[in-house]
């Protein structure tokens, strides 16, 4: 089944195309995220989704519904991440969330509830704006899921945060999908995309140039593989000797040889005993965009 669909999405401001004729599908319990450097025009594909913002060209369809004009019936159905910047100000973080939780006719116990699953049971009385960036983020996470929507859109919900506070939303954000509700993130992060959504949209210039799981978008590449051997165990021209092998450099860690064949690569060097301290290393997302794009990624 659908859960989102879009057909020829446009939005111009006034010279700039900020979404570009985009096409997608998403289906039902999917996480799917939308990757791109700043001013890709993430937000405002996802706002034209949301039914928030009225699109130039092109439809969307959600759930089964169009989302434009303005469309009551989804508003319970899907869940919006508000910046933390949108908070209702003053309001502790358990009234913060009851607020909402009424809004939808959801109770307060529910709502307290939501509170205790995104680890904020101990910031109940705290004032919003006393909360951490990890924390304010937290909480927006839980008021746009506390009226159980199906499907949930969260724009850059890890933005500005450490690495360890992205890592521990990470855990969050997979448990909102394992309990089968249908995700859509936006991102600059690379890393986040792979290990968190199923199949990534990366977009540039409004477009979207690839969608695909993170693995087949990797794959597409036909990057080689590089495999470093420890330093000391094999020599560069033992390396070079190894059937498979293309180049062999040599770095601080060790003997790199870059082969297509990895496999055939990996057995001759357990067979020699070599593998002790063995890293691989294939294409990353940083190398997707690189190849789709032809320059650097820059967040
Ligand atoms: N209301 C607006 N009026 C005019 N231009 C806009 C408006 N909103 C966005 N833009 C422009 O459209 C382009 C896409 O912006 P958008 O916010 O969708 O990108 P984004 O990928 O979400 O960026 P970021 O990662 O920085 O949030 C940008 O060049 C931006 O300056």
């Amino acid at each position: 089944m659908t859960a989102i669909h879009v057909l020829g999405l446009t939005k111009r401001y006034d010279e700039l195309t900020a979404v570009d004729d985009v096409t997608l599908d998403v289906g039902v319990g999917e996480f799917v995220g939308v990757l791109g450097p700043n001013g890709a025009g993430k937000t405002t594909l996802l706002e034209m989704i949301e039914g928030l913002r009225r699109p130039d060209a092109g439809t969307v369809e959600v759930l089964g519904e169009a989302v434009w004009p303005r469309n009551p019936r989804l508003q319970p159905r899907i869940g919006v991440q508000l910046q933390a910047s949108s908070f209702f100000e003053r309001l502790t973080a358990r009234e913060q969330i009851r607020t909402f939780a009424s809004l939808y006719g959801v109770g307060a116990a529910t709502a307290d509830g939501w509170l205790e699953r995104v680890g904020l049971g101990d910031k109940a009385d705290t004032r919003v704006e006393a909360l951490s960036g990890g924390q304010a983020q937290r909480l927006s996470i839980a008021c746009a899921l506390v009226h159980d929507p199906e499907l949930v859109f969260l724009d850059e919900p890890t933005a500005a945060l450490d690495p360890q506070a992205r890592r521990n939303l990470w855990d969050l954000l997979s448990s909102i999908n394992d309990s089968g509700r249908t995700v859509v993130l936006t991102t600059h992060y690379m890393d986040e995309a792979e290990i968190l959504c199923d199949r990534v949209a990366v977009m540039d210039h409004g477009r979207i140039l690839q969608f695909d799981t993170p693995a087949a978008l990797v794959r597409g590449l036909d990057a080689p593989t590089r495999i470093t051997v420890a330093p000391g165990a094999l020599t560069a021209a033992q390396a070079g000797a190894i059937a498979g092998v293309g180049e062999v450099g040599e770095g601080p860690d060790g003997v790199v040889l870059v082969t297509r064949e990895p496999a055939a690569v990996l057995g001759a060097l357990a067979a020699g005993q070599h593998l002790d301290g063995v890293t691989v290393q294939t294409g990353t997302l940083e190398d997707v965009f690189l190849a789709l794009t032809g320059r650097e990624y820059r967040a």
